[in-house]
């Protein structure tokens, strides 16, 4: 879990219209720079490992490029900079495994200019090449491995250096092949797993009935369920895999023809829209072909990918730390369509802040009915001139959320400019400015409780299943929850008389409650919502105080918990300031009772140092790092000399075995981890 870099303007609603580089004197581009790096970190975990992004790609692109800029104007690379990094630290839930190759990234861009450019650089350097064209699936890498013929692991791309073991999950997927006729001894493929669009529908259908969040795309989708701790979930869910590239093999490969041919032979699902092109300029117009077709295939695509198809090529073109010189992906532009403004209304979120939002007369973009685009915030509206009855131009780019990016024409006559409301629209409580943002202060505003209560049952917080938007909604609107503590003194019957539950939902929501009792103390914290408290901060403050002295802690105390500065302890002690919060607060810690890392913990296991491999039945991952940790072991991702035992679960990675066999490190199964490590708690 990454926190949110606190008052850094790249994270929420960026301004992309940045100055001109040259303008910047090198103590502003430095303090820029800084900011982008640790904004871009942010999205990247937000997109690669939450799977949910906060901004537009678009967006996330212009950030990516003004550092790179900036980087390149003042001389600032870093190899920490995630200019020279792909993707995202892999999810810790689940094994780390090394890729047989570094998984890199594209070049790319939507400008016909660019990829002549790139075209002009191979000719130059290699002489005239044939291109391989490809769609570009939008969907999730995998790398997946056999040895002898036989499936032996799949891997997500993660860093690029390392990925997630989804071999489990990739099993029930019916387009992986598990063994292969007259295959090669050692065979290592790249593919794209993705969500056909119609599985996708249902599946979000399936989950609003159950009151959970749907999925932004398909593409989010698919990266969630691969990587779900429960292969059970998987099988249940509609994935499928289109293989595009040969990795490594013994058998001998010259082209990206060779290896099409090799894949089919051996049972592997290829797409059959590649196919090989003589020059860029074919490469656009195959571009434009599939950009007409796009509504029609079974998969999302955003953009055509062109490979070199010669390896030898290839070999002599080589890579830099980011992405291959012989690959180009040649980008479809944001969907976007014009509508009217019919009005502008204003939001009130969790923290209260105030978001004006653009109801609009439904336009279709590409398969997608857009009824409403946000406007983030008042300055925005200013820039653009946004008033009810103008033409705008919206766009879903990167299908976060639709936003209108233009006025395209204004009818005078009906124009009637907007201001943020000085009371909140909900409550009709007062309204507090900070820069450009607006907040309810009102500490029990319906709107702000509504996602309030969406943030406590999430999975990172109480973990109460079947409380999404929806469900949150509708338990405020109908009057059940007033504060976040009714939540557990929900009667069964009311529950069931609403709107679109039923029994069976009433009861599953008394269930996951009940199952919630005695959470730990950090997810506690963290369900909360205190502003500036993420997750790490959280269980640090678990595991500094028990609940009522956290209710009491000044300033001082709290900073001097690791990553709490001033402005969260302030934060802390402003939350616990409050009477109605520390009556909510009271009345939730005695219906869920939470234990305190501090209450449990001991030094059983002092000094003992253990590496995980495979999963165990009964916990995830970070459960059981937190348990043994509290007690005083020292739980790492990698085998040393230093290592006492390496626990060996199901599906456990080869590396990590290897390396104990190296190390002389003792392996203990889940029955011999649970009698000598687990019976001393
Ligand atoms: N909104 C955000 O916060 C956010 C954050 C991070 C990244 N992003 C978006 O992600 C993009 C960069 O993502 P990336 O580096 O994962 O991908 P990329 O655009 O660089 O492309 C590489 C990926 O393309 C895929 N691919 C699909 N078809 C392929 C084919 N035929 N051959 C080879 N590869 C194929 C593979 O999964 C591969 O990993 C950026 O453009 C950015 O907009 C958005
Ligand atoms: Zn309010």
């Amino acid at each position: 879990m990454v926190e949110e870099p606190a008052d850094n303007p790249y994270v929420r609603d960026p301004d992309t219209s940045f100055a001109p580089v040259d303008d910047l004197d090198a103590a502003t581009a430095r303090e820029q720079a800084r900011r982008l790096r640790a904004a871009i970190e942010y999205h990247n975990y937000r997109y690669y490992v939450a799977n949910d992004p906060v901004i537009a790609d678009r967006t996330y692109d212009a950030l990516f490029d003004r550092l790179d800029d900036l980087e390149a104007a003042f001389d600032l690379d870093d190899e920490h900079s995630p200019t020279r990094r792909v993707g995202g630290a892999p999810l810790d839930e689940l094994e780390t495994v090394e890729h047989v190759a570094p998984l890199l990234s594209l070049q790319s861009s939507g400008d016909a200019a660019e990829i002549r450019e790139f075209d002009r650089r191979i000719r130059e350097a290699v002489g005239d090449v044939t291109y391989s064209a490809e769609p570009k699936f939008d969907g999730f890498s995998v790398e997946v491995v056999y040895e002898d013929g036989v499936f032996d692991r799949a891997v997500t791309r993660g860093d690029g250096e390392e990925g997630e073991d989804v071999s489990a999950n990739l099993r029930t997927v019916g387009s992986v092949p598990l063994r292969l006729r007259d295959a090669p001894d050692f065979l290592a493929v790249r593919g794209e797993v993705y969500m056909p669009r119609s599985g996708f529908q249902t599946l979000n259908q399936r989950r609003i009935e159950r009151g959970d969040d749907p999925f932004a795309n398909p593409r989010n989708a698919a990266a969630g369920t691969v990587r779900l701790l429960d292969p059970s979930t998987v099988a249940d869910r509609p994935l499928d895999v289109f293989f595009y590239d040969v990795i490594e093999t013994s058998a001998t490969i010259t082209s990206q023809r060779e290896a099409f041919d090799l894949l089919r032979e051996l049972g592997f699902r290829v797409n059959d829209e590649t196919t090989l092109v003589e020059d860029v300029e074919a490469v656009l117009d195959y571009r434009d072909r599939l950009m007409a077709a796009r509504e029609d295939l079974e998969y999302e695509i955003d953009g055509v990918v062109a490979k070199v198809d010669d390896v030898g090529k290839r070999e002599q073109l080589g890579s830099t730390a980011r992405h291959p010189r012989w690959a180009f992906a040649y980008k479809f532009p944001a969907r976007t369509g014009e509508t009217t403004v019919e009005r502008i209304v204003v939001q009130v979120g969790r923290t209260g802040k105030l978001t004006p939002v653009a109801l609009l007369d439904p336009v279709d973009l590409q398969g997608v009915t857009i009824s409403r685009a946000t406007l983030h915030n008042a300055a925005q509206i200013r820039d653009l001139g946004v008033h009810a009855g103008a033409t705008v131009r919206v766009e879903r780019a990167g299908d976060v959320i639709p936003e209108v990016s233009e006025v395209v024409a204004d009818d005078e006559n009906d124009s009637e400019s907007f201001a943020m409301p000085e009371t909140c629209p909900v409550c009709d409580g007062p309204v507090a400015r900070e820069g450009e943002h607006h907040y309810c202060t009102n500490a029990s505003c319906p709107a702000q409780l509504r996602r309030r209560l969406q943030h406590f049952c999430s999975r990172d917080a109480m973990d109460i299943e079947g409380v999404g938007e929806a469900a949150a909604d509708r338990l405020v609107e109908a009057g059940l929850v007033e504060s976040l503590a009714d939540l557990y003194t929900l009667d069964v019957d009311d529950l069931a008389a609403l709107d679109g539950w039923g029994e069976r939902s009433a009861a599953n929501l008394r269930d996951e409650l009940a199952a919630s009792e005695g959470a730990d103390l950090g997810s506690f914290l963290y369900a909360l919502g205190i502003r500036h408290v993420g997750t790490e901060r959280a269980r640090a403050l678990a595991a500094a105080f028990d609940l009522s002295d956290l209710k009491n802690a000044n300033a001082e105390d709290l900073q001097a918990v690791e990553d709490v500065g001033p402005e969260v302890a302030e934060a802390v002690t402003a939350f616990f300031e409050s009477p109605a919060n520390v009556e909510t607060v009271d009345r939730l810690a005695e219906a869920v009772g939470p234990e305190s890392p501090a209450d449990e913990g001991g030094d059983e296991l002092d000094g003992l140092t253990l590496v995980f491999t495979g999963s165990l039945p009964g916990y995830t991952r970070s459960e059981l790092s937190n348990l043994l940790e509290t007690h005083g072991a020292n739980v790492t991702s990698s085998v040393s000399g230093a290592t006492d035992y390496l626990v060996v679960g199901e599906n456990p990675g080869q590396r990590k075995r290897e390396q104990a066999d190296a190390e002389d490190v003792e392996t203990l199964d889940p029955a011999a981890f649970e009698e000598r490590i687990l019976s001393r708690l």
